[in-house]
């Protein structure tokens, strides 16, 4: 007969069985559907492998009132999506108002929450008792909103009025500003091909920053892209910085030259100065209170997710280095999907367990992830989708 032991106070989703000298991990699925999951067998020496070293210290994360920030990031495919909104609905459960935001293009929160979470928009997320909302950062509907704010114009006169030499913008007509841009120096390229998706995505960020009709939310959990892309993101204002001092010299010379024109044929038409204080400033500032955020380790903290594979822990070791060079705080290493151990190993099972024994050691070798908090997340036998199943996941990782 199996002896049922409780392990999910929470959901009563998970449920742990002792079957002979095994313990058989039963989901809510395998329960909805009225069995057990096959071949998913824990022993218990395995599990407490799991646990030892594997504990996240959620106490830690969920304990401080104050607003804090997570941001889950890492390789293609490893699990961040699953990962955040575990620990968006840990949170809400345990009492703080959350948000959770994808700002990957490539969503998945819709996906993983199977519900519709899309249109840019923040929404309730069903099935969870306590308050958590999820929002999918639309680049698209972004623009749209910058444009209507702007007045719909984004074209060059509209910049160089800006810029104090709307008196010039006759001259380039109909020039839309991307035109310009891509016809720029290299420099004022990059610009215009980051500027699209993640200047509005900072702008997006600096609503749950500055606007208080947000300040209720205690939690904000980030689903972010891919490394790559992740890493620009944070690093986007010290360069949107430089663009803007490029920008500023830029006026300075355009400025000197329309004076010299001016002068040179008796023209008195005054060159607008505009003070330290323009759009651009404006938005340097504001883009530099997220940095500060972001950097801060009382209020945020990234969370990179990995999977056991030599290549996934090398990128995550960058991914820790370049972090680390951002000043952007990092105390926990998820290493998901590991195959828990079993007595009944086939050769394919045994060999890759095998191979990732032997990375969990070159992630203890590792001088950028030794020093985190090490997560061990097992691979399970069913998709994670659904906020039962998220449950079910948070409970195994965050404890
Ligand atoms: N521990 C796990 N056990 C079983 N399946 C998992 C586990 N973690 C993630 N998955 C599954 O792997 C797939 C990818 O997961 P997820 O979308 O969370 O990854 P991601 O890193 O966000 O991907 P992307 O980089 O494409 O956004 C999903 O189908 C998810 O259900």
């Amino acid at each position: 007969m199996a002896a049922s032991l409780l392990l999910n106070r929470v959901s009563r989703s998970v449920s742990l069985h002792r079957v002979g000298g095994a313990l058989v991990f039963s989901s809510l699925d395998a329960q909805i559907r009225g069995g057990r999951l096959s071949g998913t067998f824990f022993r218990e020496r395995s599990l407490a492998t799991l646990a030892e070293g594997g504990a996240s210290r959620f106490d830690e994360m969920v304990s401080a009132n104050q607003r804090k920030y997570y941001l889950l990031g890492g390789k293609g495919g490893v699990g961040k999506t699953s990962c955040a909104a575990s620990l968006a609905v840990k949170f809400a459960s345990h009492g703080h108002p959350t948000i959770v935001v994808s700002t990957d293009p490539a969503h998945s929160l819709s996906d993983s929450f199977s519900q519709d979470l899309s249109g840019g928009v923040l929404k309730p997320v069903q099935g969870v008792d306590s308050t958590l909302l999820a929002l999918e950062i639309t680049p698209e509907r972004m623009k749209e909103e910058i444009k209507s704010q702007a007045g719909g114009d984004k074209s060059v006169k509209n910049m160089m009025d800006s810029m104090g030499l709307g008196m010039f913008a006759g001259e380039l007509g109909d020039l839309n500003l991307e035109d310009m841009l891509n016809a720029a120096s290299p420099g004022i390229d990059e610009i215009a091909a980051i500027s699209k998706a993640r200047i509005e995505i900072y702008l997006q960020v600096l609503q749950f920053v500055e606007s208080p009709e947000y300040s209720r939310f205690t939690r904000i959990v980030f689903d972010t892209a891919p490394t790559g892309h992740t890493l620009r993101l944070l690093s986007l204002p010290d360069f949107y910085d430089s663009s803007i001092s490029k920008i500023t010299k830029l006026k300075k010379k355009v400025t000197a030259a329309a004076s010299a024109f001016t002068s040179v044929f008796g023209k008195k038409k005054e060159i607008q100065e505009q003070g330290p204080s323009n759009e651009l400033d404006q938005l340097k500032e504001r883009m530099e209170k997220v940095r500060n955020v972001f950097r801060d380790v009382d209020t945020t903290e990234f969370v990179i997710v990995t999977i056991p594979t030599v290549m996934a822990i090398n990128e995550s070791s960058r991914l820790h280095a370049s972090l680390r060079k951002e000043n952007v705080p990092v105390q926990r290493l998820i290493v998901n999907q590991l195959l828990p151990d079993s007595q009944s190993d086939c050769k394919f099972c045994s060999v890759r367990r095998k191979e990732q024994t032997r990375v969990l050691g070159l992630i203890q070798k590792d001088t950028e992830l030794s020093g985190l908090k090490l997560i061990q997340s097992p691979l399970l036998d069913a998709e994670i989708r659904g906020v039962p199943a998220l449950k079910f996941m948070g409970d195994l990782i965050w404890k």
